[in-house]
């Protein structure tokens, strides 16, 4: 929670300071509705959010802004709380994860994460390094494998489709609770890697016809509104069923996540607060509304 609430400061400050003043009038909503847009909260969250609030604000009979940034609070965990799901291991076995993400929105990094997060709710895992283009990210990810003593499966220039069937009926065969598949980076522009990425999916059906049961998108919390862009495209190619917000620690565009609850409801499984094993954090609505409104 101190980790997220300092990752957020510059989100949050240009918001907060919004509610530094004496009175609760038509300037106050202007400069939080800017404040708003410039956190990435796109145009539709943001009118959504001011809407909700003054309605709030009327019902509460609220006199401060102090009283208005609590209610906003309020507003904005309700828009978030779709966005709340817990990643549910166990009801298959294994549970077949596929990760998908544009290049350096910090996939590898989270599986490393995810991993351990398994690993230490004492969850099996094997991990696909299905990323064949790339010698350095399977070279990566068998160092994730090796600081969390899990099996890897890799095949130096394979079809990344064959070491995703290979890897799903491994984990069968050895009774594993979790098989991760790594993906390479990929733009949704390019279409040849979008269909090369259903392909997997295809191919993972085949060594497993319940799987994959999760098909988790990572985005880089960075990029904004290009994020919300990102999931659009994956989850009309993929039929995503979670995300993975990464980079939250030091951005100043955190309000992206409203824009996605608003736009595209993709629950979000897990946020990235940093770059070592433990930054990785459940996705909790209220918790995020007040670290980021302190
Ligand atoms: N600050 C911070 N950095 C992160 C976080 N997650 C990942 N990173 C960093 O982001 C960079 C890219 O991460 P990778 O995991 O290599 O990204 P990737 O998506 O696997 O990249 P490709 O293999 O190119 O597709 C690395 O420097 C990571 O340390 C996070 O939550 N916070």
């Amino acid at each position: 929670m101190q980790r997220l609430k300092a990752g957020l400061r510059k989100t949050g400050t240009g918001i907060t300071t919004v509610f530094t003043g004496t009175r609760i009038d038509e300037t106050l909503y202007e400069e939080l509705e800017d404040a708003l847009l410039m956190a990435d909260t796109g145009v539709k969250a943001t009118q959504h959010l001011l809407d909700d609030l003054r309605r709030r604000v009327k019902e509460a009979k609220a006199t401060e802004p102090a009283a208005v940034k609590a209610l906003l609070a309020d507003a904005l965990t309700d828009l978030l709380a779709p966005l709340e799901k817990p990643l549910v291991i166990g009801e298959h076995q294994p549970t077949v994860i596929m990760v998908a993400g544009v290049n350096g929105a910090g996939k590898t990094t989270s599986i490393g994460k995810l991993t351990r997060h398994l690993a230490d709710h004492g969850q099996s895992v094997l991990l696909a390094a299905a990323d064949t283009f790339r010698a350095a990210a399977r070279e990566q990810l068998g160092v994730w494998a090796t600081r969390n003593t899990v099996e890897i499966v890799s095949q130096e220039g394979g079809d990344p489709a064959a070491v995703s069937f290979d890897a799903v009926t491994a984990g069968k065969a050895r009774g594993r609770d979790v098989v991760l598949v790594d993906t390479a980076g990929r733009l949704p522009t390019q279409l040849h890697l979008m269909q090369e990425l259903s392909k997997i999916r295809r191919v993972i059906t085949k060594a497993d016809a319940t799987a994959p049961h999760e098909v988790l998108l990572v985005i880089d919390g960075n990029t904004g509104q290009n994020a919300l862009a990102q999931v659009r495209a994956f989850d009309d190619a993929l039929s995503l069923t979670g995300l993975i917000v990464t980079k939250l620690d030091g951005t100043a565009k955190g309000g992206v996540l409203a824009a996605i609850a608003q736009e595209r409801p993709v629950p979000v499984y897990f946020i990235g607060v940093g770059e070592q094993l433990q930054d990785l954090e459940t996705f909790n609505a209220r918790e995020f509304a007040q670290a980021l409104l302190g």
